[in-house]
């Protein structure tokens, strides 16, 4: 299938930020990073805080430049449009914030929130018939026409929320970028929207990249998964294969510390857990066996990711080798149909390891 939205080789620099020790050169926010979202699909992208994750939306939504590598929406590259997009990617791509309070303008009603963009994309012949969006576009979040003339901080969070997808869904778009949608929402309520959006992918067809720090969030929604650290892309595949079968070390260290009641899910866990220990203990004996000089090296713990060479994971990593300090492992396929960058990785061909061929 042809990808809605394609990143190759995606590399976002803000601008260095002043210090006491100078400048520096500025170092990438997003490294290298490639990922596709089909049409009507859910790619969620995790990671920790400063990861990278808020970038990558903005960049697809134009808010900070590309500094390498490409951005093709629909088989178009957009840096072909020049310094301001066209009207018709502001209408394909649309974005739900994470804070819904202070995303929605405080001293608009919600039909005026919503007439915005209704006006500017849809281009109604009365206004009779925006009005009847505006009760369509209510009705399809779950809302009524009784809040036409509430303001958003007449609203619960949720609600609110609720206001941010309908406005998003105004224009038609193909594709919604939800940066944390649902973060700064209680827990009940983030099942609720997180339903919602669901519904409406089934309904509209329209597919979103789901941001969020939390694995446990976006495993319902999400199709594909991607696992980003400082900057890069350390793991991405289907999403069942990555909540099963994990493969790089991050990933299953971020699946180890979500708290899980289940006692299937703590046994599923403890095997994660046991699975990294085997690994760690074969990472170490050949280690140990390698007569090349740079084996014999400790791995000395570094002291910013993303300003060191090789895998700015290795500070962390409890399978670190010599290699990791050096070489930024290449994407490679896992057995799942998913890819990772991870030097301790059994590499695979067609689901057979290279080795067993
Ligand atoms: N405007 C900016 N100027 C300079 N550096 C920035 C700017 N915005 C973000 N950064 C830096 O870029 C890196 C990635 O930030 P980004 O917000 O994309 O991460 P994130 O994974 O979305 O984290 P969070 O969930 O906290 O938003 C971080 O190191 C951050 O400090």
């Amino acid at each position: 299938m042809t990808a809605l939205l394609d990143l190759q080789d995606l590399s976002v620099r803000y601008a260095a930020r002043r210090s006491l020790l100078g400048g520096g050169a500025p170092r990438p926010a997003v490294d290298g990073v490639s990922l596709r979202i089909e049409p009507g699909r859910t790619f969620g992208l995790v990671g920790e805080s400063g990861s990278g994750k808020s970038t990558i939306g903005r960049a697809i939504l134009r808010l900070v430049d590309t500094s390498e590598g490409a951005i093709v929406f629909d088989g178009q590259d957009i840096a072909d449009f020049g310094r301001r997009s066209p009207l018709s990617y502001r209408r394909a791509v649309q974005v739900v914030f994470q804070n819904p309070t202070t995303a929605l303008n405080a001293s608009w009603s919600i039909e005026d929130i919503l007439l915005e963009p209704i006006r500017m994309h849809r281009k109604l012949p009365s206004s009779a018939e925006e009005s009847r969006l505006v009760d369509q576009l209510l009705d399809q979040v779950g809302m009524s026409g009784y809040h036409r003339k509430r303001y958003p901080w007449e609203l619960s969070g949720g609600q609110c929320q609720r206001i941010a997808i309908a406005r998003a869904l105004a224009s038609q778009p193909r594709l919604i970028v939800c940066d944390e949608p649902v973060s700064a929402l209680d827990v009940s309520t983030q099942s609720q929207v997180i339903n919602l959006l669901e519904d409406l992918q089934e309904e509209l067809g329209v597919a979103y990249l789901f941001i969020a720090h939390d694995l446990a969030v976006v495993r319902h929604i999400s199709d594909e998964v991607g696992v980003m650290y400082s900057g890069r892309l350390l793991e991405t595949g289907p999403a069942e294969e990555v909540y099963t079968a994990p493969a790089h070390p991050y990933t299953r260290m971020l699946l180890a510390a979500i708290p899980i009641p289940d006692p299937d899910a703590q046994r599923e866990r403890r095997r994660l857990r046991r699975e990294l220990r085997t690994a760690q203990k074969t990472v170490q004996n050949a280690a140990q066996q390698d007569v090349r000089p740079d084996a014999q090296e400790p791995a000395a713990p570094a002291a910013d990711p993303r300003a060191e060479a090789g895998c700015p994971f290795q500070s962390r990593c409890p399978l670190v080798m010599p290699v990791c300090r050096t070489v930024m492992p290449p994407m490679r396929p896992t057995a799942g149909g998913g890819h990772v960058a991870c030097h301790a990785h059994e590499p695979m061909t067609n689901g057979v390891p290279l080795d067993d061929r």
